[in-house]
């Protein structure tokens, strides 16, 4: 599928820093909007409905699955999480670029069905440094970072598969390196469609 609007897919392991970044870089690149998923977890701290997640029963992510609602969906950390099409394909239809927050099987389907999507990943500098943030941030329970830090063995496996790798050690120069990317990928694949489309013209085929 190809809309005028890109694709941006940000993922980590819990706790590496993905929602603090792509938080920051909202407020600096008025062009990117976000995308709210569906969660069949619980609200945790002072997490909104429609503002975090839409926060959905079991029966009614089961019932957005089966009316074909997702681009994308994965089971995480004993969880569901989705983007619905509904999400992101408007607004990237006009124009907008949009930046999901997901895990990797969801950036791998992503991928599959928007072959432009530009995916990162993002890597805490150390194990050690991964708890403590997970600790630090003190919103979820000892058994539940103990998952998140298995799960995070699994999920750093996958980061060949990624377009691009930052490591998020000092925030600043992570948001710098994820800033550029935005930026310089927005650009490349503009030059792409532009070729493209100079390329059938030449050929008269539009
Ligand atoms: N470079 C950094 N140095 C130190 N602390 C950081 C850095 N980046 C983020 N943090 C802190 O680490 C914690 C985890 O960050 P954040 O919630 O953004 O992670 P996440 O990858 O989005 O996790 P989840 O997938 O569970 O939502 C937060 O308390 C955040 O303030
Ligand atoms: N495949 C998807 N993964 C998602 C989506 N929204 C969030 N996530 C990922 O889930 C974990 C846990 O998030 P948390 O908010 O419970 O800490 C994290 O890796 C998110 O990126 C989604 O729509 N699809």
């Amino acid at each position: 599928m190809d809309y005028p609007g890109n694709l941006f897919v940000v993922a980590a392991p819990s706790g590496a820093g993905k929602s603090s970044l792509c938080k920051a870089l909202l407020e600096l690149d008025s062009r990117l909007q976000p995308s709210v998923s569906h969660t069949t977890r619980p609200p945790r701290g002072q997490e909104k409905h429609g503002r975090e997640y839409f926060f959905v029963s079991q029966p009614e992510f089961d019932a957005m699955v089966e009316a074909d609602a997702f681009v994308e969906w994965a089971h995480v950390h004993s969880n569901r999480y989705g983007t619905s099409k509904k999400a992101i394909e408007d607004r990237m239809a006009m124009g907008a670029d949009v930046i999901l927050e997901i895990d990797f099987q969801g950036a791998i389907q992503i991928k599959n069905v928007f072959a432009n999507a530009v995916c990162i990943f993002i890597l805490p500098p150390s194990w050690e440094e991964l708890r403590s943030r997970l600790e630090r941030r003190g919103e979820d329970s000892a058994d539940i970072i103990d998952m998140r830090m298995k799960n995070a063995q699994l999920e750093v496996a996958q980061v060949a598969k990624f377009d691009f790798v930052i490591i998020n050690e000092l925030f600043d120069r992570a948001l710098f390196d994820l800033k550029t990317i935005v930026h310089s990928q927005r650009l490349k694949i503009s030059a792409q469609r532009r070729a493209r489309a100079e390329t059938f013209q030449a050929l008269n085929i539009l």
